[in-house]
């Protein structure tokens, strides 16, 4: 269903540098949200992710570059557009003395939505419709985080800029709000640009990654792509992995074998077949405790991309 908005630009960014004196916050960032992505944006603390969203709001005026959503790029054209962009910037602006259902009118006033269901409706799409008239004193972080995102759904927008929504959150609000933002992506069609420093979450979430470090865009990467470039070794775990690695080598002319911390033997698989590995152990009687392809992880490959670009 997605794949047939995927042609759409939503968001792009052109060059795109923000200087706060001589330090680069942003460095030349190209980079394309197209619609049905759920964008990925990782890096660590400073690594310009919120320099980068807060352009995309117009809080923030680039250095040089330029930004176009939904293919407009002129200001005031720019100022329109955004109207149908959902944001979440660092914590969501609440008070804490008024109601939800009071916060969400206070934003509809100052968004000039008169639609009487629309705060209805996105308390419902944030599960926070039994709570709509409890203050937000008396709310967890995990349902202000929500009620924030529901703030960001008032104007029914089509793509959603959300600057680490699920940090500080209790293992249950994150999968919550996981199930909300898929919900979002799958059946109502938005877009989301999302930062998180929760590298396993946004794996679990993202179709397209896109790693920043120190201002500068080193990597884009697709959900189905990290997939393969995980698959790239064979672990074996058995009870004497010295002794096995040697029988590897010997009878199969592995050269690289290594064993890791953990004790697995690991095998770059296109050095080895994995059916000739197994065929090996069992003829040779070796106990084996597990044997698999090593699986996708957003943060070693993150660490590994990161080591590359720091050496
Ligand atoms: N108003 C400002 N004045 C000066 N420097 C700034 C300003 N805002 C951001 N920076 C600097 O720009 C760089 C990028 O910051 P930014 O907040 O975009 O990073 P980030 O990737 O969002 O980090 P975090 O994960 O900590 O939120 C940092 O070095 C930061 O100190």
């Amino acid at each position: 269903m997605r794949s047939v908005l995927v042609d759409t630009t939503i968001f792009e960014a052109t060059g795109l540098t923000k200087q706060y004196g001589i330090a680069f916050a942003l460095q030349d960032i190209n980079m394309i949200v197209r619609a049905g992505d759920i964008y990925g944006f990782v890096g660590e603390n400073g690594a310009g992710k919120t320099t980068l969203m807060k352009i995309i709001g117009g809080l923030v005026h680039p250095t040089s570059g330029k930004i176009s959503l939904f293919g407009k790029d002129d200001k005031n054209q720019l100022d329109l557009v955004r109207r149908q962009i959902g944001f979440l910037i660092e914590r969501p602006a609440l008070y804490p003395h008024l109601t939800a259902e009071e916060n969400l009118i206070f934003y509809c006033q100052i968004y000039g939505i008169n639609d009487p269901n629309r705060i209805t409706d996105v308390l419902q799409a944030v599960n926070l419709t039994n709570v709509g008239k409890k203050k937000i004193s008396d709310f967890s972080l995990g349902m202000r985080q929500r009620l924030g995102l529901a703030v960001a759904l008032l104007n029914d927008p089509k793509f959603l800029v959300l600057d680490e929504p699920i940090n500080g959150l209790d293992p249950s609000g994150i999968v919550e709000v996981r199930k909300i933002l898929e919900y979002l992506a799958n059946e109502k069609k938005v877009s989301i640009l999302i930062s998180s420093h929760i590298l396993s979450e946004l794996q679990l979430l993202a179709t397209k990654f896109g790693f920043i470090h120190k201002g500068r865009l080193i990597k884009e990467i697709s959900a189905d792509e990290l997939l393969k470039s995980a698959e790239k070794q064979i672990c074996i775990r058995t009870p004497d992995p010295e002794v096995t690695a040697q029988i590897l080598k010997d009878e199969l002319q592995i050269e690289y074998i290594t064993i890791s911390e953990t004790e697995e033997i690991q095998i770059p698989k296109e050095n080895a077949d994995l059916e000739k590995v197994m065929s090996v152990l069992l003829q040779r009687g070796i106990q084996i405790q597990g044997i698999n392809l090593s699986t996708p992880n957003l943060e070693n490959y993150y660490m590994d991309l990161i080591g590359g670009s720091n050496s």
